[in-house]
């Protein structure tokens, strides 16, 4: 900071400059005049040009400094500049000062503020002044406002963001950095949801993807978020649960009520006992906070424990509480409370924001695990733990050791200095047992069956998945001390050899022998009779040009009308656009015509070039039966069962036997096609990325990773079938079924098994691709594998392989029969005392009797 007496100035050029920024402001003020309305004294942003031969003026103001740093030798040149930097810095933090202090943040008149912050701007712009200034004012003003002047403030630094990131990132950056976390430290997490959610937005824009000054590289926790809660009420200063010899003599002990029976028990858990009650858990639920906060904590097995019984017990209650849609008042009461305390906020902030509030009063602890949100935020934190806790076990940590050795390689090849290296501080030594993991397993299914339960549970937990599986990929990011996020540039080889030849493709000098774009005229010179004619008849002359090719050129005219200057211009675009799109559909219609009812916007006619469209057409083109051999019911199909149970054998011969009635639905995969294998036909071959696109969209109807590869099905590839006119038929393992029905997909659920283990023995020695030990682990899998679809009535249907024949006639039978009457029927069929075909067929097998049929 310069120790200049800002005040009382005598500095010829700190005179200079502050006047000539008093001129500059006046003329600002025309063109930016103060408004009632504040987004408008904050945008647009002032532009230099707005300002009278702002350039010329300034460097003519200060052109004696400017002089000075030309004329000074090398070594004095860094002192020259920082003697001109200094007379800008103290004029214009003078006049900022007088600004700051006369204006409310808040008043129309506070336009002048944003006009000097760009007018410092433009002076660093173009080398008068210190690029970091503006960045520091700004942090002063933040730190001299309330939190409802930093939301204006902010409002200033997100407008200027990308004029910001574009010029002076590097002198930037720190400045932000730092306002930025000085104000997250500020803002209160539960009153100003919304406005930290800006900030951190914010910091992320501002900081490229892999930037790691906001990084916390070292895996720090935030000790200092303690949580203070009530002690046992018998007293006492330690939480006698923390204590291991009491988890043990308790383990031992019978449960006994202690002296006014509100002390909780942390021996081992009891699964089969029914819910404390809410003092004991209170006990017990809040010190969990602890663990949530320092999870390196867990490593001791004296904190384990009390952790894994506070989280049983914890789940147990919240199992027992009633629903959300089934709760009485009571429940209520929190949310209305929490609505009271929200009005007093700022219009849009915190409406959709709900961030809980530990209400840690034993009094109000009913109150607090009543609401749903609450305990889904609780759960959250558990989810949390328990994925800690499982990736530090044995097997994961090998993982780890094994993903990290590449970089140490690729560190030692690229460069010594900066390649990546492993971030030692967050792989640590210790590790949790395998019973440690069985149970962190085990409770997380409890908590994701307990979570899926309420509405819209189901989206609601695969969100919270979805999101710590990505929470994984940052950790494994940070473990290699975050190796830079970028694409490796082209080989120059490559980039030459492409180079060449484009420039061969574009300077050929030979003379073609049909004009480019013309239509050969050959078949005008003198030929026998008639035969010029024929010619003319040729499919050849009056092709079509490829659909797609009209993609390109309307995106090419939507640009032309977006960027077009004046009003004929952009006529003439759209004009050209129509034309295209006029064409584009009319070769559309013959083979797409299912895509025009995706057409809203005549404006907008992409979904004509979509691959479902593709798809549809291919579907469309095979033969389609005619309506009175459809089935009336022409809901998907799904076919799930065992490895080598017989699905393809099945399907496929009732698809020859009822032909264009059904056709398959292509699953997507990420693994490299095998020999013989078409895209688009055994399956869609796509890319990790394009995949995790999908899934993350909610566009697969269900997705299993085998190993590292990852198959699913996407609605548009069912939606592709049901256009066409078929019914779509999918094959699924069983875990793959289970997870469609999870998601609520509407189909009919099949379960083909074998017969027996002997014949699914023989079809998996059949199908080949298995050794002895894999198909008796198959055979021997078989039962819990089928348990969960049959136990959860998935299935509406078992069919047992004995004869693919037979198999193949009773699933044709049953999708033929299984409509909207067909219930009534199969109970009549039952009725006759026929006994159903599976189990007259069940060959010794332990089937549970599927649904008469
Ligand atoms: N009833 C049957 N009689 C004789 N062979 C059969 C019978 N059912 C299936 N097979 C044979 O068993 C093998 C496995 O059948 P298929 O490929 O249809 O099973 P799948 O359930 O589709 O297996 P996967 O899930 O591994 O793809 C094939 O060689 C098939 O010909």
């Amino acid at each position: 900071m310069p120790s200049i007496d800002v005040a009382n100035t005598t500095s010829p050029g700190v005179i200079a400059f502050r006047t000539f920024l008093d001129e500059v402001l006046g003329e600002a003020t025309t063109v930016k005049p103060p408004s009632d309305d504040r987004s408008l004294s904050i945008n647009p942003p002032l532009q230099k040009d707005d300002l009278h031969n702002f350039s010329e003026r300034l460097s003519e103001v200060l052109s004696d400094y400017t002089a000075a740093e030309q004329q000074a030798d090398d070594a004095d040149k860094t002192a020259a500049k920082a003697r001109k930097h200094n007379v800008v810095e103290v004029a214009a933090r003078a006049k900022f000062a007088a600004l700051t202090a006369s204006t409310p943040i808040s008043s129309p008149e506070a336009v002048n503020i944003w006009n000097l912050l760009d007018i410092i701007f433009f002076t660093a712009d173009i080398g008068h002044g210190d690029p970091a200034l503006m960045f520091l004012l700004v942090e002063d003003l933040l730190s001299s406002q309330t939190i409802s002047g930093c939301r204006i403030i902010f409002d200033f630094l997100e407008s200027r963001r990308e004029r910001c990131v574009s010029k002076f990132y590097k002198q930037s950056h720190l400045i932000v950095l730092r306002s930025c976390n000085e104000l997250l430290r500020r803002l209160s997490r539960a009153e100003d949801t919304a406005f930290c959610g800006r900030v951190f937005v914010f910091l992320f824009q501002y900081f490229p993807l892999g930037d790691k000054s906001s990084v916390n590289l070292r895996g720090q926790y935030h000790v200092e978020n303690v949580t203070t809660y009530e002690k046992p009420l018998e007293g006492g200063d330690t939480m006698e649960v923390d204590k291991e010899e009491n988890l043990d003599k308790a383990a031992e002990a019978p449960q006994t009520e202690k002296p006014g029976g509100k002390k909780a028990d942390a021996g081992t858990p009891k699964t089969s006992s029914p819910p404390l009650s809410n003092d004991e858990l209170y006990d017990l639920f809040w010190p969990l906070q602890e663990s949530f906060s320092q999870p390196l904590r867990l490593f001791e097995p004296a904190n384990l424990k009390p952790f894994q019984r506070g989280v049983e017990e914890t789940v147990k209650k919240f199992v027992a509480l009633p629903s959300a849609t089934s709760r009485s008042s009571t429940v209520d009461e929190p949310k209305s409370s929490l609505k009271r305390k929200r009005e007093g906020l700022e219009d849009g902030e915190g409406a959709e924001a709900y961030n809980p509030r530990y209400l840690t009063s034993r009094d109000l602890f009913e109150l607090e695990i009543g609401d749903l949100t609450f305990r889904r935020h609780i759960l959250v934190q558990m989810l949390i733990l328990l994925n800690f806790i499982l990736s530090w076990t044995k097997e994961p940590k090998a993982k780890y050791d094994k993903m990290i050795q590449p970089w140490i390689e690729a560190a030692k090849e690229r460069t010594v200095v900066d390649g990546p290296k492993v971030n030692h501080s967050l792989l640590y030594t210790k590790e949790f047992s395998e019973e440690d993991a069985r149970w962190a397993r085990e409770t997380k299914d409890k908590i994701a069956e307990y979570m899926r339960k309420d509405v819209p549970g189901k989206a609601f937990y695969r969100v919270i998945e979805t999101v710590l599986a990505r929470d994984k990929n940052w950790v494994y990011w940070k473990m290699a001390s975050c190796p830079p996020i970028k694409r490796d540039p082209i080989d120059p080889k490559v980039w030459a050899e492409a180079q060449a030849s484009a420039l061969r493709v574009t300077t050929s000098k030979r003379l073609r022998p049909v004009p480019m774009n013309a239509v050969p005229m050959e078949f005008l010179k003198p030929k026998a009779p008639g035969q010029a004619l024929k010619e003319l008849e040729d499919p050849k002359r009056y092709r079509l040009p490829d659909l797609d090719s009209f993609k390109a050129k309307i995106n090419d005219s939507d640009f032309d009308i977006q960027m077009a200057k004046t009003p004929a211009e952009k006529a003439r675009a759209q004009e050209r656009k129509a034309s295209q799109s006029w064409r584009a559909m009319r070769i559309a219609r013959g083979f797409k015509l299912a895509a025009f009812d995706k057409i809203d916007n005549p404006d907008d006619i992409s979904a004509i070039f979509e691959p479902l469209e593709d798809a549809v057409a291919e579907v469309a083109a095979d033969e389609i039966a005619a309506d009175e051999d459809m089935p009336t019911n022409r809901e998907a199909v799904i076919v799930s069962g065992p490895p080598g149970a017989g699905k393809s054998v099945i399907i496929q011969k009732l698809m020859e036997a009822r032909k264009g009635v059904f056709e398959r639905v292509v699953r997507h995969t990420t693994r490299e096609p095998k020999d013989g294998e078409t895209d688009g036909k055994d399956f869609h071959f796509v890319k990790a990325p394009e995949f995790n696109q999908l899934r993350d969209g909610d566009r697969l109807i269900e997705n299993v990773d085998q190993g590292d590869i990852a198959y699913g099905t996407s609605y548009k590839a069912v939606e592709a079938v049901t256009e066409s006119g078929k019914v779509p038929i999918i094959e699924m393992d069983i875990d793959s079924a289970k997870f469609a029905k999870d998601m609520d997909f509407d189909a009919r659920y099949i379960l083909v098994k074998p017969a027996s283990p002997e014949s699914h023995e023989t079809f998996l020695k059949a199908a080949g691709g298995r050794d002895d030990a894999a198909i008796k682990a198959v055979i021997d899998g078989l039962p819990a594998l089928v348990e969960g679809l049959n136990a959860d009535n998935i299935a509406g249907k078992v069919i047992l392989n004995e004869n693919v024949e037979n198999a193949s006639q009773e699933l044709g039978d049953y999708l033929y029969h299984k409509d909207a009457d067909a219930d009534t029927e199969i109970v009549n069929r039952t009725d006759t005392g026929e006994a159903p075909v599976s189990e007259q067929n069940n060959g010794g097998m332990d089937v549970d009797a599927p649904e008469a049929s």
